[in-house]
């Protein structure tokens, strides 16, 4: 029987996906893999446990990262980012604005979490990311070990995906977030999850009949190969009015004279982070604008 499943747990080469609330194991045609957690996909059912992936629907959205040599899907069809930062341990400033950069380049609306607010240290890092809000990013504190609530409200009719460093907490917010019954994990990603060799990439929970939550793997570089050199600038809210005011219209905002996103910067209209952003992204980009 050929149907639509949504894939709701990804292991890099095999899936779990979901067919009116049931789970089934997934395995693909030939050598094809880039599937990812939240796309739609064509199915051949074989029995009460196993399909066959045969394609995916066109999606909505696609965030995922690239570095020189591989492309990272993180999750499809999300309409939400929770971007989740923490003042411990050690948060990366600059993988906040990278992450901000990858959503705005998809379309994606992006949520800064600040989560455990409950710890001193939190102050300090919520005045840093002032800026942010300042730019028009929602900034949200929030501690997953008091409840999580100030997160409620974001999720609803959205499909969301947690991202962010390694210890910041997005599986205690995953638990914090989950109804009660969702918590446990499915026969079938228990059975997967106890094989060889499973390094689970993401997994999709429901929240209530309009509202998705995905919890990804913890990351340490996000890499933005994907993104070409002069389309970075668009990407950076406060820099898009100053798009085609350079005196080079290939500037790399670096050395170049009439830099008007220098000049804004000298002026203190840019934070000097986001300008060494911008630059180092165009440096690293490896192409030399058209
Ligand atoms: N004080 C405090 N600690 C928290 C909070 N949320 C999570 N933690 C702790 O932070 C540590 C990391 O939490 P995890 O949920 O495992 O972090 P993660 O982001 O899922 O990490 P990865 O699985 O490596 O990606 C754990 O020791 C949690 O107990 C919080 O709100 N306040
Ligand atoms: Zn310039």
């Amino acid at each position: 029987m050929k149907t639509q499943a949504l894939v709701i747990r990804s292991y890099g080469r095999r899936f779990v996906v979901e067919i009116d609330g049931t789970e089934y194991s997934a395995t693909t045609r030939g050598k094809r893999v880039d599937y990812a957690v939240g796309d739609v996909v064509d199915v051949t059912v074989q029995n009460a446990e196993q399909v066959v992936i045969e394609g995916a629907q066109p999606r909505q959205t696609l965030l995922y990262r690239q570095d020189e040599w591989k492309t990272k899907i993180i999750a499809a069809n999300v309409s939400r980012v929770l971007l989740v930062t923490a003042a411990v341990p050690s948060p990366s400033e600059e993988l906040v604005g990278r992450c901000l950069i990858a959503c705005e380049a998809e379309g994606i609306s992006p949520v800064i979490l600040v989560n455990k607010s409950d710890l001193p240290e939190t102050a300090a890092w919520l005045a840093k990311l002032e800026l942010y809000r300042e730019l028009g990013y929602p900034v949200v504190p929030v501690s997953a070990l008091e409840g999580a609530d100030a997160v409620r409200p974001l999720l609803e009719g959205h499909t969301s995906v947690l991202v962010g460093q390694s210890g910041m907490g997005k599986s205690t917010l995953t638990n914090a977030l989950l109804p009660e019954a969702c918590a446990r994990v499915g026969d079938i990603s228990s059975a997967l999850d106890s094989g060889r060799h499973t390094t689970t990439n993401a997994t999709l929970y429901h929240l209530d009949a309009v509202s998705q939550l995905i919890d990804s793997p913890g990351l340490q570089a996000f890499g933005l190969a994907h993104i070409a050199a002069t389309d970075f600038i668009h990407y950076f809210p406060e820099m898009r009015a100053l798009i085609g005011h350079c005196r080079f219209h290939n500037c790399t905002h670096r050395n170049e004279p009439g830099c008007a996103v220098k000049d804004a910067a000298a002026a203190g209209k840019i934070a000097p982070q986001r300008l060494a952003l911008l630059q180092k992204l165009i440096s690293a980009s490896g192409q030399v604008p058209a």
